[in-house]
C-alpha cells in the first residue's frame, strides 16, 4: 500500500485528488508555489460538456462521467467543510446569430428564435435560435478552490505553501524524491498536478494558454437576476452567479505566459458579451483577470501512470478541468492506491505523444524506455570507409563509456522543415544529435514537433541547454534535459551539451559560467560536454572537474566562419585526455575535414548543414569529410617542406 503520497500542485486538480486519496487512507502532502496563481481561480466555472461540442468520444465520455459525479461530490464537500460551492445545475442556453447547419445530439434542444427569446428575455435582437442544454451547469470555482483547501486542511492533507519544486529526481526508473526552494522533499508516491506549469518539470507537451476574463455586478435598481442561465456565445461565455456577479469570458491567446489584462481581449470579450445581452453595457465592472489554461497538443488531458512508477499524471485539462476535477480525482486515486487503471484512462497516457506503444498495467515500463547498446541511425554504411581495410586501428568514437561509430554529431536547428532535418540527419550517418531543450520545451518556431521526429531508439539525444545566460539556467534546463531523454525512451542517457551564453551578439560562452554549472551536474551524475571558447586552460579546468569531452568551438556558432582557432584548439588536442570535439562555426566539408586531420576526436555540425541549398546532400558531405579527416589523420600526413621536392625520381632518367 502507498502510504505517503506528494502532490505537486495546488489547483483544482491538486486540491481534489488531496482530499479523495485522504479519504481513502493515504497521507498527503501538497506542494504548492501559489495557490491563487492558478487556472482553477481564473476559470468561468462551467460545467459544460455538451456546449462545450467536444469531439473526441472518449473525452467526451469523461467529461459527462464528471458531470454525473458533480451532486455527490459538492454534497460530501459540503458536509466535510460547512461551506457553500456555488453548485448551480443551471442548464446552459447557447443561442447563435445563424441558423446551424448541424445537429446536436441529445441532451441538447433546438429553440426558435421566438422559443429563445421567451425563455431567456434580453437577449440580442439578432439571435435567431439556440440551443438549450439542460443538463449542463455551472460552480463558483473560486469558492470550490476554497472549499476543497478546507476540507483538506480538516482531513489533515499537509501543505507546503509558497514551495517551488525546481526538480524531480529519478533514478532507475523511480523518483527518489523532488529538489525544492526548501530542500528535498520525499514520498512514497509522487502526482504532477502543476498545470501550465507541468513542462516545467517533465518534458510533457502542456503549453499555456491565455485567458482574460471580467467580473460585472448587477446594480441595485435591478431587482431580480436577469440572468439564471449560463449563456454560452460566438467567442463569449457569460456566467450569472446566485451572489449577483457576471463572469464573462474568456480569450484564448497563445502568448506563452505573459501576464495582465489588455485592452484588446477586454473589448472583445465586452463587444461579444454587450451583443448577446446588451443590457450588460451600462453594469458596472468589477474586477478583471488572467489565467493560463494547461493545453496539450491534441487538447486532451494527461492522466495516469508515467515512466516512473511511483509517478502518476494529471495535467493538461485544458478547458475543463473545473468539470474533470471528481472523475479525475477518482481514477487518479485508483491508479495510486489500487493500481488500477480504468479503461478510459488508456485514451489519456501520456505515451500517446510518442510513437510507442502504451504499456499495459502489467508490464513494466522499461520496454518502452529502452533502445538498443549500439547506435546505428540506419544510413551510416555509405559512409563507413573501415580504417581497419588499410591497418589502421580505431576503436570508435567513446564518451563517456559509450561508443559510437560516428564521429560527426549535428543538431536539428534552423532547417526548412522537419522532413528535410529528417533525410540530413539520416544522410550524415551520424549516431549523435543534440537538441535545444528549451526549444522544444517551449515549441519555438521551427521546434514544434521536433523531438517525437527522430527515432531515439536509432539515434542518442544530445540535449542542450541553448538560450541558457546563466549557469543556475544551464543547470535547471539540464536537468529537464535528462528527463526528455528519459521520456523519449533513453532510460540511461545521462549526457548533456553545456552550454552558459550571456552573449547575444557572438553567442561566445561564459567561462566561469560552463565551469560552475559543470561542476554541479558532474557532481549530479551527468556526462557534460561543455560548449567552450577554445581556451586550453579552461578545458584543462573542464576535464579537471570531470566533464566527458571538451568541445572548443571553431568560430561563432552559425558563422560558418571555419576554423579560427587552430592553434587553440591543436593545444587542446595535445593536452585532453577525453575527446575533442570541434563544435560550431564549420562551414564547408574542407573544414571539417581539416578539424578532423588536426586530431580531433568529433565535430558538431549544424548550421552548414541545415543552411546549405540541398542539406541532405550537405549533410552526405560533412559525413564524408568526417570520415576522410579522421582517416587522414590516422593514416598521417606528410611534413611540411619549405621548398618543392619533385615527385618523379631525379635518378635513372632517360635523357635524349
Ligand atoms: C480563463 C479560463 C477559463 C476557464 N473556464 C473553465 C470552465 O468554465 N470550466 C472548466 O471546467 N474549466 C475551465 N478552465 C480550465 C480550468 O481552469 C483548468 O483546466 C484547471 O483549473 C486546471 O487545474 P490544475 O489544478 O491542473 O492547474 P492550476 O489550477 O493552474 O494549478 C496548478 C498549480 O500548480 C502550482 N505549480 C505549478 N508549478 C509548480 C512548481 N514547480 N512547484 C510548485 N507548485 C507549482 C501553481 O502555482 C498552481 O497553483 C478555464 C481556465 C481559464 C484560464
Ligand atoms: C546545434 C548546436 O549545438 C549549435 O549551437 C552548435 O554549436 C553548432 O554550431 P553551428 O550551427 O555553427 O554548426
Amino acid at each position: 500500500m502507498t502510504n505517503d503520497v506528494l502532490i505537486i500542485g495546488g489547483g483544482i486538480i491538486g486540491l481534489a485528488c488531496a482530499v479523495e486519496l485522504k479519504l481513502r487512507g493515504a497521507n498527503v502532502t501538497v506542494v504548492c508555489r501559489d495557490f491563487t496563481a492558478a487556472a482553477s481561480h481564473a476559470a468561468a466555472g462551467m460545467l459544460a460538456p455538451d456546449a462545450e461540442n467536444i469531439a473526441d468520444a472518449a473525452m467526451l465520455d469523461l467529461c459527462r462521467r464528471s458531470l454525473s459525479l458533480y451532486p455527490d461530490w459538492i454534497s460530501k464537500l459540503e458536509e466535510l467543510t460547512s461551506l457553500n460551492t456555488g453548485y448551480w445545475p443551471s442548464g446552459i442556453f447557447a443561442p447563435v446569430y445563424q441558423s446551424p447547419i448541424t445537429n446536436h445530439q441529445s441532451p441538447a434542444y433546438w429553440l426558435d428564435k421566438a422559443a429563445i427569446h421567451e425563455y431567456q428575455p434580453g437577449l440580442g435582437a439578432d439571435v435567431v435560435g439556440g440551443w438549450w442544454y439542460p443538463e449542463n451547469g455551472q460552480v463558483d470555482n473560486q469558492a470550490l478552490v476554497k472549499v476543497l483547501r478546507t476540507a483538506a486542511e480538516s482531513l489533515g492533507v499537509s501543505f507546503k505553501d509558497g514551495v517551488t519544486v525546481e526538480a524531480i529526481a529519478q533514478q532507475e526508473g523511480q523518483v527518489i524524491g523532488i529538489q525544492t526552494n526548501i530542500g528535498f522533499l520525499r514520498a512514497d508516491h509522487y502526482l504532477l498536478a502543476a498545470g501550465a506549469w507541468s513542462n516545467q518539470l517533465l518534458p510533457l507537451p502542456v503549453r499555456p494558454r491565455k485567458g482574460q476574463m471580467l467580473r460585472l455586478r448587477v446594480p441595485e435598481f435591478v431587482q431580480e437576476l436577469p440572468l439564471t442561465r449560463v449563456l454560452f456565445g460566438e467567442n463569449i461565455y457569460i456566467v450569472p452567479r446566485r451572489n449577483r456577479s457576471i463572469v464573462l469570458g474568456a480569450t484564448s491567446e497563445n502568448v506563452g505566459f505573459t501576464p495582465d489584462n489588455t485592452p484588446a481581449g477586454i473589448q472583445s470579450l465586452l463587444q461579444a458579451a454587450t451583443r448577446l445581452f446588451p443590457q450588460l453595457a451600462d453594469y458596472p465592472i468589477q474586477e478583471m483577470w488572467w489565467g493560463f489554461r494547461p493545453a496539450t497538443s491534441d487538447e486532451l488531458p494527461i492522466l495516469g501512470e508515467s515512466h516512473c512508477k511511483n509517478l502518476t499524471l494529471a495535467t493538461g485539462h485544458y478547458r475543463n478541468g473545473i468539470l474533470l476535477a471528481p472523475v479525475t480525482a477518482n481514477l487518479i486515486a485508483d491508479v495510486i492506491l489500487s493500481k488500477t487503471t480504468d479503461p478510459l484512462f488508456t485514451h489519456f497516457h501520456y505515451s500517446r505523444f510518442q510513437n510507442t506503444p502504451v504499456p499495459t498495467q502489467s508490464s513494466t515500463t522499461t520496454s518502452m524506455l529502452t533502445h538498443p547498446a549500439n547506435f546505428t541511425n540506419g544510413h551510416s554504411k555509405n559512409l563507413s570507409l573501415q580504417p581497419a581495410e588499410f591497418n589502421l586501428q580505431d576503436s570508435g568514437l567513446v564518451i563517456a563509456g559509450k561508443t559510437f561509430q560516428s564521429r560527426l554529431m549535428t543538431g536539428t536547428g534552423k532547417y526548412r522543415s522537419i522532413d528535410e532535418m529528417q533525410k540530413s540527419v539520416a544522410a550524415s550517418g551520424c549516431q549523435i544529435v543534440t537538441v535545444a531543450v528549451r526549444r522544444v520545451q517551449t515549441n519555438a518556431p521551427g521546434h514544434e514537433g521536433l523531438a517525437e521526429a527522430l527515432d531515439w531508439g536509432k539515434i542518442w539525444m544530445l540535449p542542450n541547454t541553448a538560450g541558457c545566460q546563466t549557469a543556475e539556467e544551464a543547470i535547471r534546463v539540464a536537468r529537464l534535459g535528462r528527463e526528455m531523454a528519459k521520456l523519449l525512451g533513453q532510460e540511461d542517457n545521462n549526457f548533456v551539451k553545456l552550454e552558459v551564453i550571456p552573449d547575444a551578439k557572438y553567442l561566445l560562452p561564459d567561462p566561469i559560467g560552463t565551469l560552475q554549472a559543470a561542476e554541479q551536474l558532474v557532481k549530479e551524475g551527468f556526462a557534460v560536454l561543455p560548449y567552450i571558447n577554445a581556451d586550453p586552460m579552461l578545458a584543462k579546468r573542464l576535464e579537471e572537474v570531470g566533464c566527458a569531452t571538451v568541445m572548443p568551438l571553431a568560430a561563432p556558432i552559425g558563422s560558418g566562419q571555419g576554423l579560427k582557432t587552430t592553434a587553440n584548439i591543436q593545444i587542446i588536442i595535445e593536452n585532453a585526455t577525453v575527446p575533442v570535439v570541434v563544435d560550431a562555426g564549420i562551414g564547408a566539408p574542407s573544414e571539417a575535414a581539416q578539424a578532423m586531420e588536426l586530431g580531433a576526436d568529433a565535430l558538431l555540425i549544424n548550421s552548414a548543414i541545415a543552411l546549405a541549398e540541398n542539406a541532405p546532400a550537405m549533410a552526405y558531405a560533412m559525413g564524408l569529410a568526417t570520415v576522410a579527416g579522421r582517416i587522414a589523420y590516422l593514416a598521417g600526413r606528410m611534413p611540411i617542406k619549405n621548398y618543392a621536392s619533385a615527385s618523379s625520381p631525379l635518378t635513372g632518367t632517360i635523357t635524349g
